[in-house]
């Protein structure tokens, strides 16, 4: 008898994956994938329309019995009456909101009541600050907002043929990075919704993990699916002692918890997992896409630029480089840039910026991973997942940085391998998700590179702010 099929669907910032997966052993048995567009705010319909291309990429989804999308997290997503998109969607990865952030949480009455409420503080990440700028600065595109959603929401939506907005689903995971849903109480904050837009508007119904919204045209189940880092944690199935590390377009350090967490510094957001457990997770803008700066800068490859870096000396010679190319959200620094510390006429060479390319994005990782420790989340060892995580020189650096184990799964898309496992989960009905097996590399830590990350603290809070928002003369 052929196996039973299930797809998976990474929706993140850069890239629409997919992949089909053998539903009793999550083997991948094809994959495809196709670019979303450049920039912080971007129509959903790209996202859309890049889900068909890579679906046909990965071979058509005719044989598949479910199918589970997992979404880059916090996105906005505003929704008419008649379930057009009122305006582009806010990323993650916008930083317009910040203002809106410190307005809110002054708003609210200070850190430790949204930590509180919500188990996080919300930075401009976060949903609900976006909501807060829209009602400032686009009154009229306000007014007309009936429904707001999240990007993996939407995309479940629309696969299910579905233009009434009343339809919409999401999932605990998605629903926590919101800013106006209660991890800890499983509920709305609808208060939280009228502090951000004066009202609120319908929202899409939170399932349990292992629910189906309802079937694609042509009969798969669809999962409730939910946000990219949830997806991951279920992909890798983490227990109690894994600490995820994360090198995609985001930076990322998170673990799997019984209980919620609310840190009122801020920088742990305390959000709900896909299995309905929890996931405190610490998020840098400044993770991948610095990798690209370098090599670009350097005009080489990926290859070449990790050759670059292994070439030179741990601590590339005391070159620092604070990799805030996007801002910054941990720390909360939306507005700063990047430095160089440390050049000399002996580090000023493409080998010396390779290395501390790679050791400045993994020393804010490596304090991301402090951060979380400090919650109380325990790092017996780091998986370590995303784009940047196949490069040598990242692999190799990263076990004296943390030092601690660091375990490498198999090269595969693992929010895709989640979500995938999700909609096994939906069409089996279980209490617990299937179980499948992940080949992994475990690298002990050779050395500490304690005396690196020193350096980097030193330098970390020299940076300039960007020039749009130059002192006032
Ligand atoms: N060998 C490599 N070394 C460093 N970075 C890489 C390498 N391969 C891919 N990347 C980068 O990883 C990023 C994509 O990672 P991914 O985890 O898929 O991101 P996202 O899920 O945010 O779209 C891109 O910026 C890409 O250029
Ligand atoms: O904002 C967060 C987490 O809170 C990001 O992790 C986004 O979910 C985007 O993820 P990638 O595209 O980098 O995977």
């Amino acid at each position: 008898m052929a196996a039973r099929l299930v797809a998976g669907v990474d929706s993140s910032t850069q890239t629409c994956k997919v992949v089909v997966c053998d539903a009793a052993t999550g083997a991948v048995v094809r994959h495809g994938r196709a670019t979303h567009p450049d920039g912080t705010e971007v129509h959903p319909e790209h996202w859309w329309r890049a889900l068909h291309r890579a679906i046909d990429d990965a071979g058509g989804l005719e044989d598949v019995a479910a199918i589970g999308i997992a979404g880059q997290q916090h996105g906005m997503v505003c929704l008419d009456e008649e379930g057009e998109v009122v305006r582009d969607a806010l990323l993650w990865n916008d930083t317009r909101s910040a203002q809106a952030a410190e307005d809110l949480v002054a708003d609210l009455g200070g850190p430790q009541a949204w930590a509180d409420a919500v188990g996080s503080v919300p930075v401009a990440s976060f949903t609900v600050t976006k909501l807060r700028w829209l009602a400032e600065h686009e009154p009229a595109a306000a007014t007309r907002v009936a429904a707001v959603c999240l990007p993996h929401d939407y995309l479940s939506w629309r696969l299910r043929g579905s233009h009434d907005i009343a339809q919409l689903r999401t999932d605990r995971g998605d629903a926590s990075g919101t800013g106006y849903w209660s991890p800890a109480d499983g509920v709305y904050r609808d208060d939280l919704l009228r502090l951000a837009l004066g009202r609120t508007p319908l929202l899409p119904r939170v399932l349990t993990p292992q629910s189906a919204i309802g079937t694609t045209s042509r009969g798969a189940l669809i999962s409730a699916g939910t946000g990219d880092n949830m997806a991951a944690a279920l992909g890798l199935a983490m227990v109690p002692g894994d600490v995820t590390v994360s090198l995609g377009t985001s930076g990322t350090a998170f673990a799997s918890t019984p209980v919620p967490s609310a840190d009122p510094s801020g920088a742990i957001a305390g959000f709900a997992d896909a299995t309905g457990a929890f996931l405190p997770l610490v998020c840098t803008l400044n993770a991948a896409r610095v990798m690209d700066a370098a090599a670009h800068l350097l005009a080489v490859d990926h290859r070449r630029l990790s050759e670059l870096a292994m070439s030179a000396p741990p601590g590339a010679g005391g070159l620092v480089m604070v990799p805030y190319l996007s801002g910054e959200r941990t720390p909360n620094l939306p507005n700063t840039t990047g430095a160089l510390h440390g050049l000399t006429d002996a580090t000023m060479t493409p080998a010396h910026l390779a290395r501390a390319a790679v050791e400045g994005m993994l020393c804010g990782l490596a304090d991301a991973v402090d951060a979380l420790g400090k919650g109380g989340a325990s790092n017996e060892r780091i998986i370590l997942i995303g784009g940047a995580a196949r490069s040598a020189a990242v692999t190799a650096i990263a076990p004296a940085l943390f030092e601690c184990p660091v375990v490498l799964p198999e090269s595969a898309e693992y929010v895709a391998i989640g979500a995938a496992r999700q909609a096994a989960w939906a069409l089996d009905g279980g209490n617990r998700p299937p179980d499948w097996e992940t080949r992994r590399r475990v690298l002990a830590p050779e050395r500490s590179d304690a005396a690196v990350r020193q350096r980097y603290a030193e330098a970390q809070p020299h940076t300039l702010a960007r020039l749009s928002v130059a002192p006032k003369s």
